[in-house]
């Protein structure tokens, strides 16, 4: 795969911790992410010493390591690149520097992690967002958008679109996107646990429990069918049962997924499930897929993949281009990267990339929930806008815990 991580000149801190450098770099208004992997323990924050992200073509092969942030829809293809000039994980005793600037710019560096005073409150960082957003949308709005949709699918207009919507939560005084980022990595252990922030695109935070493509350091290529959403209620996902609504439109997806691998004549793909997973307080239907791209010798069947399966029918809808106008014609605000996907790209010899749910949107005193809900034609539009308040308590649960 991709050449090996070369940023060699470290900066040795007097006291290097995690949460001085993340403070730094949200106060600093540079381009910055910072993560957490399913299941693991680590984690991780690059920062851009440029002042915007980068637009790039999402060729995985061929881009500098960083963090990759893709709109749900954007006419030019392009992602938001924020590169790894700085890179740091809670499992190395340095920080990586990029070799790309000169000894100056380090030592200031240096002084603003070796100087930065933990005990007082971050204020700086409330500049950087942005100023307005679209209204949120109404339930009215939301119903009725639903209802249109369902018609629409009984005329076999389309077979599934995903309506999402948005909701303002506000935020106490002293709330730390710091601390809520710790405190949904403590409460969603299985989750991508995000919080990136992007010049005129915001500051995002998520737990999403999606992976669109994954390549490991072994070549082993992975991606989900994820859909299909009910309350857990204490139920343990192997005791869970589901109607043939959630099961069909889970099963769209899978059949979308499958779909792609033919469009490249990909036969050696193991197929495992669907089976019920958990994800926070709700449990969903979920197939892995997986390949092995050194033994099918496809090196680039990530990116491939990514052009091919972003956006998939589980946030957009069958057929694709007809869902995708749906959405645009009727949902009256931009979705901006909710339901695009994220995730560092080229870091310790792997991608992943996850799609953006579950997330919000940081303002000064509030934040901006998004959520979505995949509309068949039996769907009652009642219960899809619950489905969406479940969903949305996901991030709201825990915002000012
Ligand atoms: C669109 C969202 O979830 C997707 C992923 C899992 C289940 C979904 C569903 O049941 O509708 C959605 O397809 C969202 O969380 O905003």
């Amino acid at each position: 795969m991709k050449k090996s991580y070369h940023h060699t000149d470290q900066i040795v801190l007097k006291t290097l911790d995690f949460d001085s450098l993340l403070s730094v770099a949200l106060e600093s208004g540079q381009p910055f992410a910072t993560w957490k992997m399913p299941n693991e323990n680590t984690k991780s924050i690059v920062v851009s010493l440029q002042k915007e992200a980068m637009r790039v073509t999402p060729d995985l092969e061929e881009l500098p390591n960083g963090f990759l942030a893709h709109p749900f829809h954007d006419t030019s293809k392009k992602a938001y690149l924020i590169p790894a000039d700085i890179y740091y994980t809670t499992e190395m005793d340095h920080i990586d520097f990029s070799n790309d600037y000169d000894y100056d710019t380090k030592v200031r560096v240096e002084k603003a992690i070796n100087t930065f005073d933990p005990s007082k409150p971050l204020r700086k960082w409330k500049r950087n967002m942005l100023k307005e957003h679209f209204p949120p949308t109404s339930k009215e709005h939301f119903v009725n958008i639903v209802g249109e949709s369902v018609k629409a699918m009984q005329n076999e207009e389309f077979l599934k679109v995903v309506l999402s919507r948005t909701k303002e939560a506000g935020l106490k005084d002293d709330f730390s996107p710091i601390d809520f980022f710790h405190r949904l990595s403590e409460a969603y252990p299985t989750a991508f646990i995000s919080m990136c922030y992007i010049p005129n695109v915001g500051l995002w935070m998520g737990a999403s429990p999606e992976t669109l493509i994954s390549v490991d350091e072994n070549g082993i290529f992975r991606t989900v069918a994820l859909a299909g959403t009910q309350a857990s209620n204490g139920i343990h996902p192997r005791d869970a049962s589901w109607k043939s609504k959630e099961i069909e439109e889970q099963a769209l997806v899978s059949r979308y997924i499958i779909n792609c691998f033919k469009k490249i004549r990909l036969r050696e793909f193991e197929e495992k499930g669907p089976r019920t997973v958990a994800a926070a307080h709700l449990l969903h239907l979920k197939t892995d897929f997986k390949v092995d791209t050194k033994a099918t010798n496809f090196p680039q069947l990530g990116t491939v993949m990514l052009d091919l399966l972003h956006p998939t029918s589980a946030v957009c809808g069958m057929p694709k281009d007809i869902a995708t106008q749906f959405i645009l014609d009727n949902e009256h605000y931009n979705r901006s990267i909710y339901s695009g996907y994220i995730g560092p790209i080229g870091l310790e010899n792997s991608q992943h990339l996850f799609v953006n749910l579950r997330c919000l949107q940081l303002f000064t005193d509030h934040a901006l929930l998004y959520a979505g809900a995949g509309i068949t034609s039996d769907s009652d539009p009642e219960k899809e806008w619950k489905e969406t308040e479940l969903k949305m308590d996901t991030m709201l649960k825990h915002l000012n815990a």
